[in-house]
């Protein structure tokens, strides 16, 4: 008897881009779960006894990359738990590190559909990021310190990730600087006409 293997769809796009609006959106529309692996670290974080909590507080606060080893298994760990078999996955593989565990833990195990792409320019990030701040996100990385590290890292570990899901034709690239609803409805399509 052959089991079909869950579908992943990789959200990527830089900080407050509106990936975790939209995929709450997706989720609605379609029948995906979101799982976004910022959520799942900062969890993780506040999770009594956790051994990783202070080197997850450091990462983030410097807009860092957290080692794929602590985020893949809590990835793989939340899609196991939930039962489900279609996952927006947003906010990973973030760079070299993270795409090379999740091949080494989890490509054989998952059926790759694409990678979505909220692209958006750094000034509308920024000011989206501050926004959630001061509507009391609670995030301890939505300042302009650790947002100036976050849009480095994203330049410089993440858009070299989506370049190399380009380069093999498996990014759908969406102009996120609109309004969330406008964003969605492209959203929309382009799901609408994956089949799902
Ligand atoms: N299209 C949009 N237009 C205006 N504001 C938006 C839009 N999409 C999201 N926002 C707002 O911008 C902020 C960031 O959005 P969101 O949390 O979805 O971004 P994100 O890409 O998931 O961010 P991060 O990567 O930092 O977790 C939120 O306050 C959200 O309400
Ligand atoms: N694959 C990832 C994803 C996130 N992080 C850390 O969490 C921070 C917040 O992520 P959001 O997606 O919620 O913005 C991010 O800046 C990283 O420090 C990570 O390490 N690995």
């Amino acid at each position: 008897m052959s089991v079909e293997k869950p579908k992943i769809v990789f959200v990527l796009g830089g900080p407050g881009a509106g990936k975790g609006t939209q995929c709450s959106r997706i989720v609605d529309r379609f029948q995906f779960t979101h799982l976004s692996a910022g959520d799942l670290l900062r969890e993780e974080r506040s999770r009594e006894g956790s051994e990783f909590g202070n080197l997850i507080e450091d990462y983030i606060r410097n807009g860092k990359i957290v080692p794929v080893e602590v985020t893949c298994s809590l990835l793989e760990n939340a899609m196991k738990a939930s039962g489900k078999s279609r996952f927006l996955i947003d906010g990973f593989p973030r760079n070299q590190d993270n795409l090379d565990g999740w091949n080494r833990q989890m490509s054989e195990k998952v059926d790759f559909q694409f990678v979505f792409f909220f692209d958006c320019g750094e000034d509308v990030c920024v000011k989206r990021c501050l926004g959630r701040g001061q509507s009391g996100s609670g995030r301890t990385d939505d300042n302009l310190d650790s947002l100036k590290k976050r849009i480095s890292t994203y330049n410089n570990d993440s858009l070299p990730i989506i370049k190399f899901f380009e380069g093999a034709g498996q990014v759908k690239r969406i102009d996120a600087s609109p309004d969330a609803e406008e964003v969605f409805g492209e959203v929309e399509k382009i799901f609408v006409a994956s089949g799902f």
